[in-house]
Protein backbone atom coordinates (compact mmCIF):
# COMPACT_ATOMS: atom_id res chain seq x y z
CA UNK A 1 0.00 0.00 0.00
CA UNK A 2 0.87 3.45 -0.91
CA UNK A 3 1.57 6.30 1.62
CA UNK A 4 -0.82 9.14 1.84
CA UNK A 5 -0.47 12.96 1.41
CA UNK A 6 1.20 13.59 -2.20
CA UNK A 7 2.37 17.25 -2.24
CA UNK A 8 -0.63 19.39 -4.50
CA UNK A 9 2.37 20.46 -6.31
CA UNK A 10 2.61 16.81 -7.72
CA UNK A 11 -0.38 17.14 -9.80
CA UNK A 12 -1.22 18.79 -13.28
CA UNK A 13 -4.21 20.97 -11.89
CA UNK A 14 -4.32 24.71 -14.19
CA UNK A 15 -7.49 26.44 -13.54
CA UNK A 16 -9.11 23.42 -11.71
CA UNK A 17 -10.27 23.69 -7.56
CA UNK A 18 -8.05 20.85 -5.99
CA UNK A 19 -8.76 19.24 -3.28
CA UNK A 20 -5.76 20.45 -0.58
CA UNK A 21 -3.24 17.94 0.86
CA UNK A 22 -4.28 18.21 4.04
CA UNK A 23 -8.15 18.06 3.16
CA UNK A 24 -7.31 14.76 1.18
CA UNK A 25 -5.67 13.45 4.17
CA UNK A 26 -8.25 13.53 6.41
CA UNK A 27 -11.34 12.79 4.04
CA UNK A 28 -9.48 9.26 2.61
CA UNK A 29 -8.69 8.14 6.06
CA UNK A 30 -12.65 9.03 7.51
CA UNK A 31 -13.10 6.76 4.09
CA UNK A 32 -11.61 4.16 5.46
CA UNK A 33 -10.43 2.96 2.62
CA UNK A 34 -9.04 -0.95 2.41
CA UNK A 35 -6.67 -2.50 -0.43
CA UNK A 36 -9.56 -4.05 -2.51
CA UNK A 37 -11.96 -1.71 -2.15
CA UNK A 38 -14.24 -0.11 -5.11
CA UNK A 39 -14.49 3.89 -4.46
CA UNK A 40 -16.42 6.05 -5.98
CA UNK A 41 -14.90 9.67 -6.37
CA UNK A 42 -17.89 12.15 -7.16
CA UNK A 43 -16.67 15.84 -8.66
CA UNK A 44 -13.60 14.05 -9.39
CA UNK A 45 -11.65 17.90 -10.49
CA UNK A 46 -8.32 16.65 -11.12
CA UNK A 47 -8.45 13.71 -9.78
CA UNK A 48 -6.07 14.04 -6.58
CA UNK A 49 -8.66 12.17 -4.34
CA UNK A 50 -9.23 9.22 -6.96
CA UNK A 51 -5.17 8.80 -7.63
CA UNK A 52 -4.57 8.72 -3.94
CA UNK A 53 -7.59 6.26 -3.75
CA UNK A 54 -6.23 4.60 -5.67
CA UNK A 55 -2.67 4.02 -4.40
CA UNK A 56 -4.23 2.62 -1.28
CA UNK A 57 -6.57 0.42 -2.82
CA UNK A 58 -4.33 -1.17 -5.18
CA UNK A 59 -6.28 -4.39 -5.69
CA UNK A 60 -9.53 -2.04 -5.71
CA UNK A 61 -10.89 -0.17 -8.35
CA UNK A 62 -11.97 3.65 -8.30
CA UNK A 63 -14.83 5.25 -10.28
CA UNK A 64 -13.76 8.93 -11.04
CA UNK A 65 -16.83 10.62 -12.35
CA UNK A 66 -16.23 14.53 -13.44
CA UNK A 67 -18.95 16.74 -15.43
CA UNK A 68 -16.26 18.73 -17.15
CA UNK A 69 -14.05 17.37 -20.43
CA UNK A 70 -10.94 19.73 -18.73
CA UNK A 71 -11.16 17.67 -15.36
CA UNK A 72 -11.23 14.64 -17.43
CA UNK A 73 -7.85 15.18 -19.71
CA UNK A 74 -6.63 16.17 -15.87
CA UNK A 75 -7.77 12.83 -13.97
CA UNK A 76 -6.08 11.02 -17.24
CA UNK A 77 -3.15 13.10 -17.40
CA UNK A 78 -2.70 12.54 -13.29
CA UNK A 79 -3.07 9.03 -13.47
CA UNK A 80 -0.56 8.30 -16.26
CA UNK A 81 1.79 10.23 -14.34
CA UNK A 82 1.33 8.09 -11.21
CA UNK A 83 1.08 5.10 -13.04
CA UNK A 84 -2.42 4.61 -11.61
CA UNK A 85 -3.80 1.84 -13.55
CA UNK A 86 -7.10 1.01 -11.39
CA UNK A 87 -8.84 4.61 -12.17
CA UNK A 88 -12.10 4.18 -14.47
CA UNK A 89 -12.82 7.56 -15.43
CA UNK A 90 -16.35 8.87 -16.57
CA UNK A 91 -17.45 11.63 -18.01
CA UNK A 92 -21.14 12.18 -16.85
CA UNK A 93 -22.67 15.04 -14.48
CA UNK A 94 -24.13 12.44 -11.51
CA UNK A 95 -25.84 11.50 -10.98
CA UNK A 96 -25.72 10.51 -14.10
CA UNK A 97 -23.02 7.42 -14.78
CA UNK A 98 -23.58 6.19 -11.28
CA UNK A 99 -26.34 3.84 -11.71
CA UNK A 100 -24.74 1.33 -13.31
CA UNK A 101 -21.54 0.96 -10.97
CA UNK A 102 -20.86 -1.79 -8.57
CA UNK A 103 -21.76 -1.71 -5.03
CA UNK A 104 -19.22 0.48 -3.07
CA UNK A 105 -16.88 0.67 0.26
CA UNK A 106 -16.29 4.53 -0.03
CA UNK A 107 -18.03 6.79 -1.89
CA UNK A 108 -16.36 10.44 -1.60
CA UNK A 109 -18.33 13.80 -2.88
CA UNK A 110 -16.17 16.78 -3.72
CA UNK A 111 -18.77 18.64 -6.14
CA UNK A 112 -22.32 18.19 -7.10
CA UNK A 113 -23.15 21.09 -8.91
CA UNK A 114 -26.59 21.49 -7.31
CA UNK A 115 -27.22 18.08 -7.27
CA UNK A 116 -26.62 16.31 -4.23
CA UNK A 117 -29.86 15.40 -3.02
CA UNK A 118 -30.20 13.54 -6.68
CA UNK A 119 -26.57 11.51 -5.64
CA UNK A 120 -27.54 11.04 -2.68
CA UNK A 121 -30.66 9.24 -3.13
CA UNK A 122 -28.66 7.48 -6.16
CA UNK A 123 -25.61 6.41 -4.08
CA UNK A 124 -26.32 6.04 -0.46
CA UNK A 125 -28.53 2.47 -1.52
CA UNK A 126 -25.49 1.65 -3.12
CA UNK A 127 -23.23 2.06 -0.21
CA UNK A 128 -22.00 -1.56 1.43
CA UNK A 129 -23.51 -2.35 4.88
CA UNK A 130 -19.71 -1.48 5.90
CA UNK A 131 -19.48 1.45 3.86
CA UNK A 132 -18.25 4.79 4.44
CA UNK A 133 -19.52 8.08 2.48
CA UNK A 134 -17.22 11.27 3.06
CA UNK A 135 -18.46 14.61 2.05
CA UNK A 136 -16.16 17.82 1.33
CA UNK A 137 -18.25 21.09 1.14
CA UNK A 138 -17.03 24.35 1.05
CA UNK A 139 -20.37 25.90 1.19
CA UNK A 140 -22.85 25.85 4.77
CA UNK A 141 -25.59 25.30 1.96
CA UNK A 142 -24.09 21.71 0.85
CA UNK A 143 -23.48 21.09 4.36
CA UNK A 144 -26.87 21.34 5.53
CA UNK A 145 -27.83 19.69 2.42
CA UNK A 146 -26.04 16.47 3.33
CA UNK A 147 -27.17 17.06 7.18
CA UNK A 148 -30.74 17.06 6.37
CA UNK A 149 -31.00 14.01 4.18
CA UNK A 150 -29.01 12.05 6.87
CA UNK A 151 -30.94 13.11 9.53
CA UNK A 152 -34.46 12.28 7.14
CA UNK A 153 -32.60 9.00 6.94
CA UNK A 154 -31.41 8.22 10.75
CA UNK A 155 -33.21 4.89 11.06
CA UNK A 156 -30.48 3.78 8.50
CA UNK A 157 -27.38 6.33 8.87
CA UNK A 158 -25.07 7.98 11.39
CA UNK A 159 -23.44 11.04 10.17
CA UNK A 160 -20.49 12.97 11.74
CA UNK A 161 -19.51 16.52 10.39
CA UNK A 162 -16.37 18.38 10.90
CA UNK A 163 -14.80 21.97 10.20
CA UNK A 164 -11.36 21.99 8.91
CA UNK A 165 -9.16 25.52 8.22
CA UNK A 166 -5.40 24.59 7.30
CA UNK A 167 -3.29 27.66 7.28
CA UNK A 168 0.39 27.09 5.92
CA UNK A 169 3.18 28.95 6.51
CA UNK A 170 4.84 30.51 2.96
CA UNK A 171 8.32 31.30 2.12
CA UNK A 172 8.58 35.51 1.74
CA UNK A 173 12.43 36.47 1.41
CA UNK A 174 13.60 35.88 4.69
CA UNK A 175 10.15 35.83 5.74
CA UNK A 176 7.62 32.93 6.67
CA UNK A 177 4.19 34.30 6.56
CA UNK A 178 0.50 32.63 7.29
CA UNK A 179 -1.47 32.32 3.94
CA UNK A 180 -4.85 30.42 4.93
CA UNK A 181 -6.60 27.86 2.38
CA UNK A 182 -10.48 28.23 3.14
CA UNK A 183 -12.57 26.06 5.55
CA UNK A 184 -13.71 23.06 4.43
CA UNK A 185 -16.58 21.37 5.90
CA UNK A 186 -16.24 16.89 6.08
CA UNK A 187 -19.26 15.09 6.46
CA UNK A 188 -18.56 11.25 7.21
CA UNK A 189 -21.79 8.95 6.89
CA UNK A 190 -22.06 5.13 7.67
CA UNK A 191 -24.66 3.05 8.34
CA UNK A 192 -25.66 1.83 11.59
C1 LIG B 1 -13.83 21.30 -5.87
S1 LIG B 1 -13.72 20.50 -7.40
C2 LIG B 1 -13.17 18.88 -7.01
C3 LIG B 1 -11.88 18.74 -6.49
C4 LIG B 1 -11.30 17.36 -6.63
N1 LIG B 1 -11.58 16.54 -5.46
C5 LIG B 1 -9.82 17.53 -6.84
O1 LIG B 1 -9.07 17.30 -5.89
O2 LIG B 1 -9.43 17.94 -7.93
C6 LIG B 1 -15.38 20.10 -7.80
C7 LIG B 1 -15.52 19.37 -9.12
O3 LIG B 1 -16.82 18.81 -9.18
C8 LIG B 1 -17.25 18.84 -10.51
N2 LIG B 1 -18.71 18.67 -10.47
C9 LIG B 1 -19.62 19.51 -9.91
N3 LIG B 1 -20.85 18.97 -10.00
C10 LIG B 1 -20.72 17.76 -10.60
C11 LIG B 1 -21.64 16.72 -10.95
N4 LIG B 1 -22.94 16.82 -10.66
N5 LIG B 1 -21.14 15.62 -11.55
C12 LIG B 1 -19.82 15.50 -11.84
N6 LIG B 1 -18.91 16.45 -11.53
C13 LIG B 1 -19.35 17.57 -10.91
C14 LIG B 1 -16.75 20.17 -11.03
O4 LIG B 1 -16.67 20.16 -12.43
C15 LIG B 1 -15.39 20.27 -10.34
O5 LIG B 1 -14.37 19.75 -11.16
Amino acid sequence: MDFLGIADEEFIRQDVPMTKQEIRILSLVKAQIAPDAVVYDIGAGTGSISIEAARLAPQGQVYAIERSSEGIGLIRANAANFAVKNVTVIQAEAPEGLADLPEADAILIGGSGGNLQEILTEVTPKLKASGRLVLNCITVQTLMQCIEFMREHSDTYIYEAIQVQVTRLQQVGTYDMAKANNPIYIVTCWKK
